[in-house]
């Protein structure tokens, strides 16, 4: 039997309580497959990125060149789709790739299949296969590094046949790539030229309502509003989107009425629009980038340089016509009589004198295109700052349009300009119509140009369909990172240089890429975005205050973290058995609160360092894994702040997104499995002792056991990795001690008991007859003594009475959560030494390729219900049963017993969750404060929640 730390001497139960002070969290990294394929050459490669097929591939052009394209001809497994809007100022890429084929030698999916009948094992039967869309931007003076990035990453090559993007055709020789916007006609021979591919040109106006339309429908946290500051996410009702009026504040300005997909009108346009502000500003400050234009106007005052209505009236309103002293009258008149050059004036006042004039402009030309009859109320009285959405609004108006939705970069996330427009929309309609935002702002078009390949099954995508993750853009790898710092670029990186030097007998890609790679590093960082400021103070009529900023300088980093890859998993559902999917919402705590949000903060960046040194021991300490773990450090690190300043920046905030964060960060800088021989440790350690557990439960009569049983549970979920509470612990005992120790603490009343509720149900109680479950999911929670000895034993129970039992675990790793993929082995050691286990293994498939000695075998007893193991869809130690694998939907369907297990599935998620069929939620909490918030107790207390699916919900009793 292997222990866990042997040399350290017991603890006490003393012990345990002092650890109520630690406050911090643990954590973990995650797995992917790896292997080695054949192809020529063996190559090593994680599981999780793009395969590249390197048959026939050829360096296309010199060979001394300094970033030589490779052509892959029969490169077929991982196509990428790409699809373009090149604007007058920037280039908006989105691309997709897709999952990995996980379909690996899982023993479990076979009679998954043959049991629900679902194919999720089986990825290709589905129209597109699961995949990310990526959202990239370039400056369109800049098209050539756009190119670079194209041919690098071998975009252009899933676009082998525009109409049918999923095409099986191998050859490239048509390869089209669907592109909007001007560029797209003006760059067409560049393209050709350079990739090799054709521009297939969409109507601009269509491709901004198509990708509306379709963020409007498939992403749950896409639209909001933005008031005095505050963010806050709008549930659209797609039955009651239209019409809406679209803006898009592009370089120039469109608007579009939107009566229904594919049904627009575009009403008004302007030629005074982002561009205008951008050029102009770059020419009178010498402002290198328009962020730091934008930043500018932040600390800006427009008087020293605008001529206000009280310049000329002497300090006095002109109220007869309705203009305060503090209207501008004449933008940059002062400059008429100052007579002082360009170099006197600041250019923070210029680039906030500009900001006004412009929209004042914007607004008055479409005043005189598209509303006569209110042009002079509109000149005369409307702040010039809000003139363009005084337009947008008459427009509203016109058509009777309720909502003004509002894309394009020029917005950029900024909250003064979002306040702006929103109190304009609100103060015109006296609060009619309202102003709404979008988190992919600037990608409408790109998106709706990616729409319009056929056949790729993207129009029938759901809310459930997509995942949010994290950006993890190039220069959060940049400083002292050296080498390709992306998953997929890396791998490919790898692949490619391998090849070449043993094809070429030269090694020059490697330091071709990588210097490629740095120079996109330094690149991606020029293109940023301002981090959003406080609130304006708006004066209605007199026009709005001088902006205020919350510090001196923006974060050039926050804008590679406005949007998140989309992760499109087709075979994603929700939850069956979930008693009102819309009204669910699967964080418990709010992060909203910023108190809430400091904790968790301090907690996961307290413990970043000793992640890191966790996550690179587990991959050999090598100084690939070091660099990785820098990366992984500092792009976590970033988002942790991002999401300080702003909590809602990628949606709607909750605990359990910012623990899947951590994980999706580990996997996306390639960290394998942290844990994973912890896990192993504990699963021998556990499995070890289980035979005399089982004999000690069989031993005693039928209540007693139950009561075991789900002590058991409750003791054995203290080995949690993700508690720093409970790491420290392990440090001072062997699993075995602290497992007994956790028993013997185990004393009812625990702080939420309902198990005599439960018991009444599965043992009956007086005339009551027991009432087994039909069948019951187990939500499991983390390998070693918590599975093996809390779990399984309550699942064998279950099967006992004749309740059929599905596992469902993690799809991915996270902590030291089992798997799904590691279940059944578990199961089969199990098994071994226990009747029970093994024909309800045998029955649900799992063991069939295990051993069995046929002696053993009681053929008359093997009608046994069905023991499985299902995949929950995951790779967090929290769950959204809004988002689950198909396999774990088809398994719910009859299903009447849930078990959720653990903090994460239990607590920080789902706590709340009400359910269709019975629930039984099992934790014990190992975090001071959660446990003071929630169940008003303290660390270490166990919650034993049982909530019956009747119609008449009884509360549980907080004890
Ligand atoms: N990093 C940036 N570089 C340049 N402009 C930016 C940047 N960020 C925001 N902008 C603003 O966004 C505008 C471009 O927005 P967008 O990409 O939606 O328009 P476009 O498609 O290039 O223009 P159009 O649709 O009129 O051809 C710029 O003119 C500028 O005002
Ligand atoms: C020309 C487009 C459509 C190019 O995106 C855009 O820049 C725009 O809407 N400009 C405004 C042109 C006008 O309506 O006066
Ligand atoms: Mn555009």
């Amino acid at each position: 039997m292997a222990s866990l730390t042997e040399d350290h001497p017991p603890i006490g139960i003393h012990d345990i309580n002092d650890e109520s002070k630690h406050k911090k969290l643990n954590t973990d990294v995650v797995e992917r497959e790896s292997g080695e394929r054949e192809m020529g050459h063996s190559i090593h490669r994680s599981g999780s990125r793009p395969q590249l097929d390197l048959s026939k591939a050829a360096i296309q052009g010199n060979f001394e060149e300094k970033d030589p394209t490779i052509l892959l001809p029969n490169q077929s497994d991982d196509i990428s789709h790409l699809a373009l809007d090149i604007g007058g100022s920037l280039i908006k890429l989105v691309y997709f790739s897709r999952h990995e084929d996980r379909s690996v030698n899982d023993r479990r999916k076979k009679s998954i299949k043959e049991i629900f009948g679902v194919s999720n094992g089986n990825r290709r039967s589905y129209p597109i296969l699961g995949g990310r869309l990526h959202f990239v931007k370039f400056e369109t003076a800049k098209i050539n590094e756009c190119l670079d990035f194209i041919s690098s990453k071998q975009l252009h090559r899933g676009g082998l046949d525009a109409r049918h993007w999923n095409s099986d055709a191998p050859d490239n020789e048509n390869a089209v790539i669907k592109a909007t916007g001007g560029g797209a006609f003006k760059f067409a021979d560049l393209f050709k030229e350079r990739l090799g591919v054709s521009i297939d040109k969409e109507d601009e106006m269509g491709c901004l309502v198509s990708g509306a339309n379709f963020l409007l429908k498939a992403i749950r946290h896409e639209a909001f509003t933005h008031m005095e500051g505050q963010k806050e996410f709008v549930q659209i009702d797609t039955n009651d989107l239209f019409p809406y009026l679209l803006v898009n504040i592009g370089s120039g300005v469109s608007m579009i009425k939107v009566d229904g997909d594919g049904k627009f009108q575009r009403v008004s346009g302007t030629n005074v629009g982002g561009g205008t502000y951008w050029g102009l500003g770059k020419l009178l400050t010498k402002c290198k980038s328009f962020d730091e234009l934008l930043e500018l106007s932040q600390r800006g005052d427009n008087r020293t340089i605008d001529m206000l209505v009280g310049d000329i009236y002497g300090g006095m309103d002109y109220s007869k016509i309705g203009l305060s002293a503090s209207t501008i009258a004449s933008s940059f008149g002062k400059a008429i009589s100052d007579n002082k050059n360009l170099e006197d004036y600041r250019p923070e006042d210029i680039s906030l004198s500009l900001l006004r004039m412009i929209s004042y402009n914007i607004g008055q030309d479409i005043i005189l295109e598209t509303s006569k009859c209110c042009c002079t109320v509109a000149l005369c009285t409307v702040p010039e700052a809000q003139c363009m959405i005084y337009i947008a609004y008459l427009n509203a108006l016109r058509f009777g349009l309720k909502r003004i939705f509002f894309g394009g970069f020029f917005i950029r996330g900024h909250a003064y300009t979002m306040d702006t427009i929103s109190f304009a929309v609100q103060f015109w309609s006296k609060g009619d119509a309202q102003a709404m935002f979008l988190r992919h702002e600037g990608y409408l078009g790109a998106l709706g140009a990616f729409m319009s390949y056929e056949k790729h099954g993207l129009d029938d995508l759901m809310v459930h369909h997509l995942v949010e993750r994290f950006p993890m853009g190039a220069p959060y790898t940049g400083g002292k990172i050296h080498g390709p710092p992306l998953g997929d670029l890396n791998e490919k990186a790898r692949t490619r240089s391998s090849w070449i030097s043993d094809m070429a007998g030269s090694n020059l890609s490697r330091d071709a890429w990588i210097s490629w790679m740095e120079k996109f590093v330094r690149k991606g960082t020029e293109i940023t975005a301002p981090v959003p400021m406080a609130p304006p103070g708006t004066t209605g009529l007199g026009g709005f205050e001088v902006p205020s900023s919350k510090g001196d300088t923006l974060r050039s980093d926050a804008s590679n973290l406005n949007v998140g890859v989309l992760h499109l998993v087709p075979t994603l559902e929700v939850f069956p058995l979930l008693a009102d999917p819309k009204t669910y919402e699967p964080n418990t705590i709010d992060l909203a609160d910023h108190g809430e949000l400091e904790y968790w903060f301090t907690v996961l960046s307290e413990h970043l360092p000793d992640l890191v040194d966790k996550a690179v021991a587990s991959e050999g300490g090598t100084e690939d894994a070091k660099r990785r773990g820098d990366a992984f450090a500092r792009a976590f690190s970033a988002h942790l702040a991002r999401l300080m300043e702003e909590p809602a920046a990628y949606g709607k905030l909750g605990l359990a997104n910012l623990l899947e964060l951590r994980e999706e960060c580990l996997r996306e800088f390639q960290f394998v499995d942290a844990y994973r021989s912890i896990k192993q440790r504990e699963n021998e350690a556990s499995l070890a002792v289980l035979p005399d557990l089982l004999m000690e439960l069989d031993s005693m009569n039928e209540e007693a056991r139950l009561l075991t049983l789900i002590e058991g549970v409750l003791a054995a979920n203290i080995f949690d990795w993700g508690s720093r509470a409970c790491v420290d612990l392990y440090h001072k005992g062997t699993i075995i001690e602290i497992y007994r120790m956790s028993r013997n603490k185990m004393q009812r009343p625990w702080r939420v008991d309902d198990l005599d509720l439960f018991k009444e149900r599965v043992l009956g109680l007086g005339e009551k007859k027991p009432h087994p479950h039909k069948k019951a999911l187990l939500f499991v929670d983390n390998a070693g003594a918590d599975v093996v000895l809390g779990m399984l034993p309550l699942a064998r129970e279950l099967l006992r009475r004749g309740t059929e039992v599905v596992l469902v675990a993690n799809s991915l790793p996270a902590l030291n959560d089992v798997t799904a993929m590691e279940l059944p082995d578990i199961v089969a050691e199990a098994a071994k030494h226990c009747d029970i286990l093994r024909r309800a293994a045998e029955a649900g498939g799992l063991l069939v390729d295990v051993m069995i000695n046929a002696a053993d075998v009681n053929k008359e007893n093997s009608s046994s219900v069905p023991l499985m193991v299902v995949e929950n869809g995951c790779g967090s130690p929290c769950i959204d049963l809004r988002q689950v694998s198909s396999e774990l939907a088809a398994a719910a369907k009859d299903a009447d017993l849930v078990i959720l297990e653990g903090m994460g599935r239990s607590l920080h998620t789902n706590y709340n969750a009400q359910f269709k069929c019975d629930a039984l939620k099992l934790a014990m909490v190992k975090n001071q404060r959660l446990a003071e918030k929630l169940i008003k107790g303290n660390i270490y207390d166990c919650v034993c929640r049982y909530e019956p699916a009747s119609s008449d919900l009884q509360s549980s009793s907080l004890c």
